[in-house]
C-alpha cells in the first residue's frame, strides 16, 4: 500500500522533522510512505478575500499536479466529516479490501485549501474544530496513519 501526504509549506522545526522521521521509520513496515512538500505562497495579513482565494487556488494547482488518477484523496478540512481513529482505520482497512492501494492525504496551508482541491478529495476528514498549525498537523496525521495500520492488524499499541 502507498500512503502519500502533499503537505503546503516546508517542514522547518525540528521537534515536528524529529517526531515524522520516528512514526515514518515505524510505518516501514507497513507501507510506502512520502510526504511531498509543495510551496506556499505569500500570504501577508492584509490580503482581500479575491487575493486569499487566488493564494489557495495557486497553492491548490501545485497540489493536484501531485495526485494520481488513481489515488483515493482525503482532504484534510476543519469542516470536514469528524472521525475516531477506530473509523478511520476501518475506513482505510475497507477501501484496501476492495482494492485502492494508493491513499493520498492532503493538507492545506495557512488559508486552507481551494475549493478544486476539495472537489478533487473522496473524502474530507476533520481531526476536531480546533485550528492546527499545518506543520504539526503533519506530524499529527502521520501518528494518525500509523495508529490506524497499528489497529487494522491488531497489533499493541497505546490507548
Ligand atoms: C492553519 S490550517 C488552515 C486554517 C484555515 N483558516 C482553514 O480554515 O482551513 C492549515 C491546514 O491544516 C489542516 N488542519 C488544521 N486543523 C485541522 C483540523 N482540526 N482538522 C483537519 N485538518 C486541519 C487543514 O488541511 C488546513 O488546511
Amino acid at each position: 500500500m502507498k500512503i502519500k501526504i502533499i503537505a503546503v509549506g516546508k517542514l522547518k522545526e525540528k521537534y515536528l522533522k524529529q517526531g515524522i522521521a520516528e512514526y515514518e521509520k515505524r510505518l516501514g513496515k507497513y507501507c510506502k510512505f512520502e510526504i511531498i512538500e509543495v510551496p506556499d505562497e505569500k500570504a501577508p495579513e492584509n490580503l482581500s478575500e479575491l487575493e486569499m482565494i487566488q493564494v489557495k487556488e495557486k497553492e491548490g494547482q501545485k497540489i493536484l499536479a501531485k495526485i494520481s488518477d488513481n489515488d483515493y484523496v482525503f482532504a484534510l478540512a476543519i469542516q470536514g466529516k469528524e472521525i475516531t481513529s477506530e473509523g478511520f482505520a476501518n475506513q482505510i482497512d475497507q477501501l484496501s479490501t476492495r482494492g485502492t492501494s494508493s491513499f493520498t492525504f492532503v493538507i492545506g496551508g495557512s488559508l486552507g485549501l481551494s475549493d478544486e482541491v476539495m472537489k478533487r478529495s473522496d473524502a474530507q476528514i476533520s481531526f476536531g474544530r480546533l485550528t492546527y498549525p499545518h506543520q504539526l498537523m503533519r506530524l499529527i496525521l502521520t501518528e494518525q496513519v500509523y495508529r490506524a495500520f497499528r489497529i487494522i492488524h491488531g497489533h499493541a499499541y497505546h490507548k
